[in-house]
């Protein structure tokens, strides 16, 4: 399909993560440059504007740290966490330059989303900061991630903060203008895909490696986050963030590159997530009042409007939001059992003296949250 025919299809979104290969941050394949990236800090600043939500997830530390170190043509894993280390900072001040609302850095591992803790803060962090109209920038914490801790590639990791932002759009910024039936770099004939209904083996199988001295993973590494985000009821595009015409097409709608369809809805995908793959540890009943606010207002589960908690559960954990004994909805509770005791029926400002420490409003966040 031409290029032409690709920007007529249309998407919706409103919460969407970006994630922007090294290729756009550091063109030359060392230090950072803005000129690939105007276009886009356009397209966020316009769809800020329209009350739209983004984070962004940012390669190119490794590169933009490059010219700060003299190292060898292939530098070992050390000399590479040097390099992110000192380009980091480059590149966070490269993205600075480009807004007037102030940015926020998170670095993350593999082990960080992996424990539980730590996965609910780095989503409340993000929550906040979104809350705040401050723009996330996520990159992997490449000084500190060893093999296992490492999630390897940026493409994944924005499937993962997609996720954990409980964001609806995954856009992938790349060097082309998406899926090739081939590699396009080796083969001029090859035709772009406008749209992916799922991430088949037959559509794994038509993406290579990275063509650039700077990008990991090539397409490969894209369609598995596409797939992961597509599990998840989350829409993936890959788009040519080198064209300042893919921002114009995205501003308006329209999908400037291949546009992979969720394979389910977000809710029915948190359903599934939340009643399948989650054991619920406990109940949690709840009062007439706080009924009414999740059924008819969608709002987040407050102390207020629980009345007794059931079983034992850690903070994280899926737990059963019960009625009279119906089970009304399910959902990750962001207080232990034990601190749920303590605080149900009390208003959000008496908590940290109860506590002893200030802690989350909500026992029960409503992007967490699904009713049954
Ligand atoms: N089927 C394919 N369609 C499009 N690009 C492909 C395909 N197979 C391999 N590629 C390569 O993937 C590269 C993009 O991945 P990568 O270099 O890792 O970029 P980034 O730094 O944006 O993550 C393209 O430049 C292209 O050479
Ligand atoms: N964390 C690394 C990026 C690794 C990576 O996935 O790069 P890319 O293929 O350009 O998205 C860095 O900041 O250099």
């Amino acid at each position: 399909m031409s290029q032409a025919e690709a920007v007529v299809t249309k998407f919706n979104w409103q919460r969407a993560v970006i994630k922007v290969g090294s290729a756009l941050i550091a063109p030359d394949g060392a230090g950072c440059r803005t000129e690939y990236l105007l276009a886009l800090a356009q397209f966020i600043n316009a769809s800020r504007r329209q009350g739209k939500e983004l984070v962004l997830v940012s390669s190119g530390a490794v590169a933009a740290g490059r010219n700060a170190m003299s190292a060898e043509q292939k530098p070992t894993l050390a000399q590479k966490q040097a390099m992110a280390a000192v380009g980091q900072t480059r590149m966070m001040a490269n993205w600075a330059r480009l807004f007037d609302f102030p940015t926020a850095q998170i670095l993350l591992t593999h082990g960080d989303i992996r424990d539980r803790d730590r996965y609910l803060n780095i989503k409340s962090t993000i929550r906040e900061l979104l809350a705040h109209q401050i723009l996330p920038i996520v990159n992997e914490n490449d000084s500190v991630a060893t093999e296992e801790l490492k999630f390897g590639d940026n493409d994944n990791l924005g499937a993962l903060v997609a996720l954990v932002a409980d964001a609806d759009t995954l856009i992938i910024c790349t060097d082309v203008d998406g899926l090739y039936d081939a590699d396009p770099r080796s083969n001029p004939q090859a035709r772009l895909l406008t749209s992916v209904e799922s991430v088949s083996k037959e559509i794994m199988a038509l993406a290579g490696g990275s063509g650039s001295s700077v990008g990991t993973g090539g397409m490969q590494t894209k369609l598995q986050a596409a797939q992961k985000a597509s599990a998840n009821g989350i829409q993936t595009l890959i788009v040519n963030g080198y064209k300042a015409a893919s921002f114009d097409a995205l501003s308006k709608g329209l999908v400037p590159g291949t546009l992979f369809s969720p394979a389910l809805s977000r809710s029915g995908a948190k359903k599934q997530w939340l009643r399948h793959s989650l054991k619920a540890k406990g109940k949690i009943h709840i009062d007439a009042g706080a009924k009414q606010a999740l059924v008819q207002r969608g709002a987040s589960l407050l102390p207020v409007g629980v009345s007794s908690v059931e079983g034992q559960f850690a903070a994280g954990d899926a737990v059963e939001v019960c009625f009279e004994n119906d089970l009304l909805a399910i959902g990750l509770s962001l207080f232990s059992a034990s601190e749920l005791s303590k605080i149900k029926g009390l208003q959000s400002q008496q908590l940290e003296t109860v506590l002893g420490y200030a802690g989350h409003e909500e026992v029960v966040h409503r992007d967490d949250l699904v009713l049954l």
